[in-house]
């Protein structure tokens, strides 16, 4: 179990940064809490792995400190930090059966025998490998190769993290499912901290108990998925996390109102002017737009309807911009024009893409 800090910790793949975009990792100060399942979540380039190869040790930041259970490893290489890692791509022995590759990290730290034995043996149980042991590597699938990657990342009882980095890219989808679950029980059983690269929103809302989102080389919300969801910290959050993500309109915001075009649309509390520098944007997710009665709420112009199922997604316009709500799957959807209506409470505001607090509200 290790407890891991990144004090003020930025990096640039420049040898002379000088501005801001030279950094694939801007400044951040973090605690990341011992035995968490942490997901680092994010778009292609947005620094993911370089965050997670500098807390492995495989790249020295050029600003900064990174620390495990208050000890400075900034400069030590990954072998003195008691990590385990798993790769996107296998890192097996294709000469070793399946047994020897699972037993390859404790034998080269001189386990004993018995506890070796243990140890592969509820790790191939977990993974579905029994039937496999004695199989050489070669020869295996790319799914069952990864399979012992992830078990020879897992074996190891006394590491203090185990860092996976995209590991199931070349997991079949349904045996995605089984994995990621079984990743799980394995971190609520062994309190082990875990940080998990991902850049699908599903992989990480449903291994995590918190994503860390990261967005141009900056980490923009850590919270857990509900946090996420009911409280974007960045207009990238509620875009990136959702489906359909969280709608972000152009808004002036007067007091407890957001203008919208026509649309004046109450906010849960007052907001102080935001001042005329910033772009004043407002976001309201899907879910907490419904249709409204009468002359309530604002008129949108209805675009098309899907029918997902569950639910509808209705697909609007409001000021010439796209605006998603969804609706009951039985609700009779008028014609003739539609008005929709927004829960103040989850109408948030934000300056230049980070959320304002209310006055008044947290
Ligand atoms: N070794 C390197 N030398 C120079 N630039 C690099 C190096 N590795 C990454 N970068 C740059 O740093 C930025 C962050 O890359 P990084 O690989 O950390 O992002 P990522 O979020 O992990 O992306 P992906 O999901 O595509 O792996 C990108 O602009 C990338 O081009």
């Amino acid at each position: 179990m290790a407890r891991i800090e990144l004090n003020r910790l930025a990096h640039s793949y420049k040898a002379h940064p000088s501005k801001p975009s030279d950094f694939a990792l801007k400044e951040m100060t973090h605690t990341w809490e011992h035995g968490g399942a942490y997901a680092l979540l994010g778009p292609s380039g947005c620094g993911k792995t370089t965050l997670l190869n500098i807390i492995s040790g495989l790249v020295t930041p050029s600003q900064g400190a990174v620390l495990f259970d208050g000890r400075d490893v900034t400069r030590l290489p990954t072998e003195k930090r008691n990590i385990a890692q798993v790769f996107q791509f296998p890192v097996i022995y294709d000469t070793m059966t399946v047994a020897q590759n699972l037993a390859f990290p404790l034998k080269n730290r001189g386990v004993d025998r018995a506890t070796i034995d243990r140890r592969i043996a509820e790790v191939s149980r977990m993974l579905g490998l029994e039937r496999e042991m004695n199989r050489p590597a070669r020869g295996l699938t790319a799914d069952m190769k990864q399979k012992i990657s992830l078990g020879r990342g897992l074996v190891r009882a006394d590491v203090g993290a185990i860092l996976f980095d995209e590991p199931l890219t070349v997991i079949d989808p349904h045996m995605k499912w089984l994995l990621r679950a079984q990743l799980k029980r394995v971190h609520e059983e062994s309190d082990v901290t875990m940080i998990y690269v991902t850049h699908d929103q599903t992989e990480a809302l449903t291994f995590a108990d918190k994503v860390v989102v990261m967005y141009d080389g900056e980490v923009v919300q850590l919270g857990t998925p509900q946090e996420l969801f009911e409280r974007p910290e960045h207009t990238f959050v509620g875009y990136f996390i959702g489906s359909p993500g969280m709608n972000v309109l152009p808004a002036r915001i007067e007091g407890d109102r957001a203008h919208v075009g026509a649309a004046a649309i109450p906010l849960g509390a007052g907001y102080a002017p935001l001042g005329a520098a910033v772009k004043s944007e407002i976001g309201i997710r899907p879910e907490f737009l419904r249709l409204a009665a009468g002359t309530d709420g604002f008129s949108v112009a209805l675009k098309r309807v899907e029918d997902i199922g569950r639910h509808k997604i209705l697909r609007c316009e409001l000021d010439g911009r796209p605006l998603a709500a969804i609706a009951p799957e039985a609700a009779e959807i008028p014609a003739d024009g539609i008005r929709l209506s927004a829960d103040p409470a989850h109408v948030h505001v934000y300056a230049d893409g980070h959320r304002v607090p209310a006055a008044g509200r947290a």
